[in-house]
């Protein structure tokens, strides 16, 4: 695919089919490339509503970030064109659609099916932060399933290459304080404290801190108001994955590696990539 990236592309190239969804900035469309038959989802993004919200650049980040990513469980973006009043993505077509819509259907997912999506997300948040990338808002709203019900993260839109402060720094790392070097991976920990609430989601249904209002969600995750209603469906080992990573101090949440070799994991994922 990667000479496809170069070349130009427009909206001729393209038969459009059904519409899938309706994001904020625009709608996705399921379309086949004429030539090659190939199907792809096609993001339209209105150019005056970017200008209105002014995240033109978090658009071209995005697609800087996303168009060097390559991984099972990362949507595809393969590329992208503009006409006067639009932007319109390439992806990568998840056939079974978005990973909530699934949950809400099924009220709550096995154990089995909960720890591969979270086995998966692990394995591909692992890469991202290889690539120094934080994607920071995996929901189950950005992360959607293939034909094979495989999961994938979605819409980079808000991710960011976090600034590798090495790099920045000129020579030494010994005069930097204990915060600073624990900021850096600070900011990795916010993808780990995410797949503890997922986790929770996908065993019970709803996420942890649900509350009544805004503010009372605040307070419970600022506390870290974890409880677990009492269920035969969910294991202790599940729990003790969750406990470890609903942790207020992100540097002492479970790491990536830790999560992959978590005996829950272990235990119940379909290790299929
Ligand atoms: O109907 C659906 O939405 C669900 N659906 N169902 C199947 C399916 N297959 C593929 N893709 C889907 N949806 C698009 C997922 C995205 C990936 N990347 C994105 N990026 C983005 O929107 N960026 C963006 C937009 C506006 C402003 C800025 Cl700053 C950034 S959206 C699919």
């Amino acid at each position: 695919m990667d000479q496809n990236v170069k070349r130009e592309w427009s909206i001729n190239d393209f038969e459009i089919g059904k519409p899938l969804g309706r994001g904020k900035f625009g709608r996705v469309y399921v379309a086949r490339e004429v030539k090659s038959k190939f199907v792809v989802a096609l993001k339209v993004i209105f150019k005056e509503q970017l200008e209105k919200y002014r995240i033109h650049h978090q658009l071209r980040r995005e697609m800087e970030i996303q168009i060097s990513l390559k991984h099972p469980n990362i949507l595809s973006l393969y590329g992208w064109f503009h006409d006067s009043e639009r932007v319109i993505l390439i992806l990568e077509y998840a056939h079974n659609g978005e990973l909530y819509k699934e949950l809400s259907k099924r009220g709550r997912f096995s154990e089995k099916q909960a720890a591969t999506y979270i086995f998966s997300l692990t394995e591909a948040l692992a890469y991202c932060h290889e690539k120094h990338v934080i994607h920071r808002d995996i929901k189950p709203e950005n992360l959607l399933l293939d034909h094979e019900g495989r999961l994938k993260i979605a819409d980079f839109g808000w991710s960011v290459q976090s600034k590798s402060k090495r790099q920045t720094m000129c020579g030494t790392l010994d005069y930097l304080a204990p915060e600073m070097v624990e900021n850096k991976d600070h900011d990795y920990a916010v993808d780990n404290w995410t797949l503890g609430i997922l986790c929770y989601e996908f065993l019970y249904g709803v996420p942890p801190f649900e509350a009544e209002s805004q503010a009372d969600t605040f307070e419970r995750i600022k506390k870290v108001d974890l409880s677990f209603p009492p269920s035969p469906l969910v294991s202790s080992d599940a729990k003790n994955l969750i406990s470890r990573l609903l942790v207020k101090d992100s540097s002492r949440r479970l790491s990536l590696q830790k999560i992959m070799e978590h005996p829950w994991i272990i235990k119940n994922a379909n290790r299929m990539g």
